[in-house]
């Protein structure tokens, strides 16, 4: 724990996972020579659209797949190579995330990518499902979702991998893991970033019953923190961030750490990933 510890102050949470033995991850230390200061600053992309303001070190990441932002192996390809530069780039300390559509945020995983593909490419994405909550759970920067629509499963996964939550008070928003109520099963990861959202009892009631939460609902049980006006989300967000940024980074980054490491089942380690992705593949390969 004491090397944990260390390396956490060190590395930030990003780099005790690489500590613990996935792949490549990158501390705040370590800035590309490869980006120009063009690139860093504004990305464009099909599905995803990052701006970064080097002013306040805040960047906000605009999901803009249509119809629903549904998480397909190149939308996830795309979220983590962008969340990857952020990573590396020493200017940004906080993310937003948000949707360019209106009434969705993320429809979660993209069916198609889970109907008649080979063993192989089930296990393409499901690593790429892997990656993403990996990069953003463990991410050195604060993180918010502007949470601007409904965001089921896949999509309240990405929500709940964030630091803190805002959705708009729309009670016809609705977010949270509904797996069992498709006949699937949200993995153990799933779970866990569920209980250290809303707690024990409110997460077995939600995972069992494949709950979906309307935003007012949400509130009441803690799946999301604050609930606005539809026009205030990003206003909203950005104060927030101007708050978690106030605390100096290497503070927040041990204290989540800690957290995570203590109340987190061991996807980051090499083994539990791959069994994992092994199993999922296989189901997903039977459905
Ligand atoms: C023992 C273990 C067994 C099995 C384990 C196997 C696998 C484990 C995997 C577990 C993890 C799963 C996590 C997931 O994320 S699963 C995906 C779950 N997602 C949903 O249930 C969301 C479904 N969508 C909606 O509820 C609505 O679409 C939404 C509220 C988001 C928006 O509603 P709206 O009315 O605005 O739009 P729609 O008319 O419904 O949709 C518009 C078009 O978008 C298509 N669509 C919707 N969702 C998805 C999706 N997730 N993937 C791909 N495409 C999607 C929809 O079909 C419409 O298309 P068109 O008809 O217009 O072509």
């Amino acid at each position: 724990m004491a090397n944990v510890l260390r390396n956490s102050a060190k590395f930030g949470f990003s780099g005790v996972l690489s500590q613990l033995s996935i792949h490549s991850r990158h501390g705040r230390e370590c800035v590309s020579p490869c980006f120009s200061l063009q690139q860093r600053n504004n990305s464009t992309s099909p599905k995803i659209k990052v701006d970064l303001d080097s002013s306040t070190g805040v960047a906000v990441l605009r999901m803009q797949s249509p119809p629903v932002n549904s998480l397909s192996l190149d939308f996830l390809t795309e979220f983590c190579i962008n969340l990857e530069k952020l990573e590396m780039d020493r200017s940004c300390r906080g993310l937003i995330i948000t949707s360019t559509l209106s009434k969705v945020f993320s429809a979660g995983l993209d069916i198609m990518e889970m109907y008649g593909k080979s063993p192989e490419r089930c296990g393409e994405f499901w690593k790429a499902v892997q990656e993403m909550w990996l990069k953003l759970y463990g991410s050195n920067m604060a993180t918010i979702a502007a949470i601007n629509g409904s965001s089921p499963a896949g999509g309240c996964l990405m929500s709940i991998g964030c630091d803190y939550r805002i959705m708009v008070d729309n009670p016809r928003y609705s977010i949270g893991l509904n797996e069992t109520q498709l006949g699937i099963v949200a993995p153990f990861w799933f779970k866990d970033t569920l209980v250290n959202t809303v707690g024990n009892r409110a997460a077995e009631l939600s995972l069992e019953l494949g709950l979906l939460y309307s935003a007012p609902d949400a509130l009441k049980i803690g799946l999301v923190d604050q609930l606005v006006p539809e026009d205030q989300v990003l206003s909203t967000a950005q104060d927030t961030m101007s708050k978690w940024l106030a605390i100096p980074d290497h503070a927040r980054q041990i204290d989540q750490c800690v957290y995570i490491i203590y109340n987190t089942s061991p996807l980051p380690l090499d083994h539990a990933r791959q069994m994992d992705q092994c199993v999922i593949s296989v189901c997903i390969y039977y459905i």
